[in-house]
């Protein structure tokens, strides 16, 4: 069985043909993520985030470079994906139990009813309500029911957060990497709330104009970083992300070669500080680090 959950190539997606109306969504990105990682995708609004995942769901073909996933093509692999789009499509006539039966009568060989019974019911929703009665967190409720009864491999969430409440959304997520954890699932999660994906993500996929700026897990690329601070210093001869200077205080987030100069004290940036100077400052180099594959299992 394949140690690698996604891996791109060249990967690149333009929409609406050659012509001059054409934008390029996503462009020449490479990278790779292991199975068994939660990978944390971000980047500002139109970066390329909702186009890369539905590449890698197989809704989406690339117009340059491959996709692929659990080692085979992202059609091949439908089976073993679960996707919960934006808008999250569910059937607005059908009750939530109806919903889940759809869910159990499309994966027949897989489904998971005590899981997705579980998530609905966590969010005492009633069986008997029509999903169009719903609010929309609690139809991100049963979207997010039906993506893990469907047992997935790997498992792609577009801002499945955003219009749940602060004590849903800590419930869900705890569920949903409770699950993860338990059944090995790759998880790759976009969300611009860089906050609620600290500490829940051990790989971060950082999407700048359609481009892969960070790639690599969450310590690795932390390690490589240097939040910088003091009276005005050299940087040199480090790789230098963003720099800003308020007053007679410099504050610097750096690429560290060798130590930092006299008078400036360096601290690690947290996943927040890493992703924020990243945000302001969209020239600033790209870094992929590469993750050893998982240790197979005993
Ligand atoms: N179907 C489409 N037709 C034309 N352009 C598209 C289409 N889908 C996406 N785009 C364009 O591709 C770019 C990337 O869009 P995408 O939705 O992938 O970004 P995103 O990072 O998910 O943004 P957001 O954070 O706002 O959800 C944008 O410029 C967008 O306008």
């Amino acid at each position: 069985m394949t140690d690698t959950a996604i891996e791109a190539a060249g990967l690149g997606r333009t929409f609406g043909g050659r012509g001059r109306r054409s934008r390029r969504a996503l462009h020449g990105c490479d990278f790779r993520l292991p199975t068994g990682r939660v990978c944390a995708l971000a980047g500002p609004n139109g970066a390329g985030k909702s186009t890369l995942l539905a590449l890698a769901a197989g809704l989406l073909r690339p117009t340059e470079g491959t996709v692929t996933v659990l080692g085979t093509t992202p059609a091949a692999a439908r089976e073993q994906i679960a996707y919960v789009a934006q808008d999250k499509p569910l059937h607005p006539q059908l009750t939530v139990a109806e919903t889940l039966r759809m869910g159990r009568d499309l994966n027949p060989r897989r489904w998971d009813a005590a899981t997705a019974g579980r998530i609905v019911a966590d969010g005492g929703l009633a069986p008997d309500a029509k999903v169009r009665t719903l609010s929309g967190g609690q139809r991100t409720r049963v979207a997010l029911a039906l993506a893990l009864g469907k047992r997935p491999r790997l498992l792609l969430l577009d801002e499945p957060m955003a219009d749940l409440d602060p004590l849903a959304r800590h419930q869900l997520m705890g569920a949903l990497m409770a699950d993860a954890a338990e059944h090995g699932t790759t998880v790759v999660m976009s969300s611009h709330v860089i906050a609620e994906l600290e500490g829940s993500c051990d790989h971060l996929l950082l999407l700048g104009g359609g481009r892969v700026r960070l790639a690599g897990p969450v310590d690795d690329l932390l390690a490589a970083h240097a939040l910088v601070t003091g009276p005005h210093g050299d940087l040199a001869p480090h790789t230098v992300v963003e720099s800003r200077v308020t007053g007679r205080q410099l504050t610097a987030l750096v690429r560290p070669r060798g130590p930092v100069g006299a008078g400036l004290t360096s601290s690690e940036p947290t996943l927040e500080e890493l992703v924020l100077a990243h945000l302001r400052a969209p020239d600033a180099p790209a870094l992929t680090l590469t993750d050893a594959p998982e240790e197979a299992a005993a």
